[in-house]
């Protein structure tokens, strides 16, 4: 069942979105920061020491124009350049130590938000999982990361020195000339009008490309992890051709949102150089006039510069920050949703005797559709139930209410008499084992893979789940035997041995009540008399539910329910049901018929 397949809306089909709370999104990044104080501070003092040492420098070649060059003296010349090459050695030392300490800072910062993010995963209903695409929720835990990481690294000791420069510069101009001051100023209305304008589409630009992009990923995952079937059905063709058009619209909201960050530089250049002629001019004026010295205008010249420079960087800025507020939205997106165990006081249950109980049950994935209709139904301690029924007619609904995957809409579920939704979900699930059609192996070894049902569990009990579990023959034969390494998602075992697998991992974890999903025809007759022995032995003494393709197995179960399309049609015993003649003897004949003919 692909669950993700089913509710995803495509980008293109989004509305679009905008960078809503770029202030609240800055102030939670701030924090994040904020952790290392220590660190930062050393970032600030650093940050303001190099945009001191390069404020002086412009002063000092006033002064070396007016008062060394002019009246040329020579050995104060000399001297005077030897100060300034000391302080702009130091400079350069200190904006290395303090791109170090940033580099590190923003490093940290991202790898906290990385691992809140993926605790965050780990805790999220299986709802939310359902409507997202791997590759999606991959890509903020990378692409958007990245992005928050990158902008952090550059943007805090820039905004910083444009700031210090800023104030500086303005002041040292006023110091040295006011009228000159005023003609500089002139251009900071311009600057900001500038700025706006292009920052509001770049922001917007900047959003849309991290969702197309985390789109993409979710379509190259999902092509990749179904390669075989695209394959089969010879869709390359088709999937190339939706790759590209995805590709595409990344690309093109990717040159927009390129353009638009890239028009600030030249644009704020234009600003800078008129009011470089203009102080030029006026200056030089002045100079004529005997209103001041060819030094000072010089180092104006020079202050102004500065001065324009924090202006144009701190709207590139502006720009990088609005693509990092962007992607840190879209990880604060995940992070502000409810966990599953959000606002719930469920309490342990112990020794339980595993008498299951659903009573008028109804339950929807969305309103708009009921999946099940007024079920009910008991399973008394150990007894063995299966579900039976045509395809989608919800079976695997019934078990997913069982452990919670999913809430009910009406009725309620007990366990011992207890309603589960009061039983903390934890504890819940520790009760439960499940062995599914599609078993679920991990990166690692074969021990490592069983040992995942019971975490504390010694080689020997691992190895005794295992031949309980029909598995320690094929293990035994393997070249590395419980060490041998399974590829990603156990692709050098056959779906047989897989699931033998996920049977000696559900003995290990010893579970009170067990769904089994029943193999299908994916495997031979051997193995799956082996899964069948192997799924015998885990249900001895515990309430088990059984998802059943053939009825062949489960004649055995004290009930047997039938579903269709969402109800429950009919349950008994299997001699009470043929002998109702109901939808579960006609089924039982059509197989029976199958095997006859
Ligand atoms: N995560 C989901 N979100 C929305 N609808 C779902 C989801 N999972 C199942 N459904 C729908 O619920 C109905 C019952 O599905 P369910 O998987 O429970 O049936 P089933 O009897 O187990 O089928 P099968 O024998 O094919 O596995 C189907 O119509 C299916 O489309």
């Amino acid at each position: 069942m692909s669950n993700q397949m089913r509710s995803r809306v495509p980008v293109h089909q989004m509305p679009k979105v905008r960078a809503k709370h770029t202030g609240p999104t800055i102030k939670r990044l701030w924090n994040y920061l904020n952790k290392q104080r220590a660190a930062l501070l050393m970032v600030y003092i650093f940050t303001v020491l190099s945009s001191l040492t390069a404020l002086l420098g412009p002063y000092l070649v006033g002064v070396t124009i007016d008062n060394y060059i002019i009246p040329r003296d020579y050995m104060g010349l000399i001297q005077i350049c030897l100060i300034m090459l000391a302080i702009h050695l130091f400079g350069s030392v200190v904006t290395w130590v303090q791109a170090y300490i940033m580099t590190a800072l923003s490093q940290n910062t991202v790898l906290h938000l990385r691992k809140d993010l993926f605790s965050k995963y780990q805790k999220l209903p299986i709802s939310f999982f359902d409507k997202r695409s791997t590759g999606e929720l991959m890509s903020r835990a990378t692409n958007d990361i990245e992005n928050v990481s990158s902008t952090l690294n550059q943007s805090v000791t820039q905004l910083l020195n444009s700031i210090v420069t800023l104030i500086g510069s303005l002041v040292i101009m006023i110091i040295l000339d006011i009228p000159l001051t005023l003609v500089a100023l002139i251009s900071i209305p311009l600057a900001l009008v500038v700025t706006r304008n292009i920052a509001k589409y770049t922001k917007r630009y900047f959003k849309e490309q991290q969702q197309h992009l985390g789109d993409l990923n979710g379509m190259i995952e999902e092509t990749i992890s179904g390669q075989k079937v695209v394959k089969l059905y010879r869709q390359e063709e088709k999937e190339t051709l939706r790759f590209r058009e995805i590709s595409e619209r990344l690309n093109q909201v990717g040159i927009k949102a390129q353009m638009m960050s890239g028009m600030m530089g030249p644009f704020m250049n234009v600003v800078n150089n008129l009011s470089f002629a203009l102080i030029a001019a006026v200056g030089g004026w002045l100079v004529f006039q005997g209103q001041t010295q060819v030094g000072v205008v010089v180092s104006f010249l020079s202050y102004s510069r500065q001065f324009g420079r924090p202006i144009s960087e701190l709207a590139n800025q502006y720009n990088l920050i609005q693509s990092a507020v962007a992607g840190a939205e879209r990880v604060f997106e995940i992070m502000d949703m409810k966990t599953e165990h959000e606002g719930e006081h469920g309490k342990p249950i112990t020794n339980i005797q595993g008498a299951v109980r659903f009573d008028d049950v109804s339950f929807h994935y969305h309103p708009d559709k009921l999946i099940l209709q007024n079920i009910s139904f008991t399973a008394h301690p150990g007894e063995k139930v299966a579900l039976v029924g045509p395809t989608g007619a919800g079976k695997t609904s019934v078990v997913n209410l069982l452990t919670r995957f999913y809430d009910i809409v009406d009725g309620a579920i007990t366990i011992d008499d207890v309603d589960i939704r009061q039983i903390d979900k934890d504890h819940l699930r520790r009760l439960m084992g499940m062995v599914l059609q599609d078993a679920h192996v991990f990166s690692g070894t074969i021990r490592e893979n069983i040992r995942f049902g019971k975490l504390d569990a010694t080689d020997e009990e691992i190895e005794q789940a295992a031949v309980l579990a029909n598995a320690d023959t094929f293990i035994k034969r393997l070249p590395q035997g419980y060490d041998t390494m399974l590829s990603t998602e156990g692709s050098n075992l056959s779906h047989g041995q897989r699931q033998l697998l996920t049977i000696a991992r559900a003995i290990l974890a010893d579970p009170d009540i067990l769904i089994l999903d029943e193999a299908t025809s994916s495997v031979d007759t051997r193995t799956e008399m082996h899964i069948q022995e192997a799924m015998k032995v885990l249900m001895q003494g515990r309430t088990s539910f059984v998802i059943a393709h053939r009825l062949s197995t489960i004649q055995d179960a004290d009930t047997i329910l039938y579903l269709e399309q969402g109800r429950l049609v009919e349950q008994g015993t299997h001699e009470e049901l043929l002998a109702a003649k109901g939808p579960y003897y006609e089924l039982y004949q059509s197989q029976f018929q199958r095997v006859v003919s």
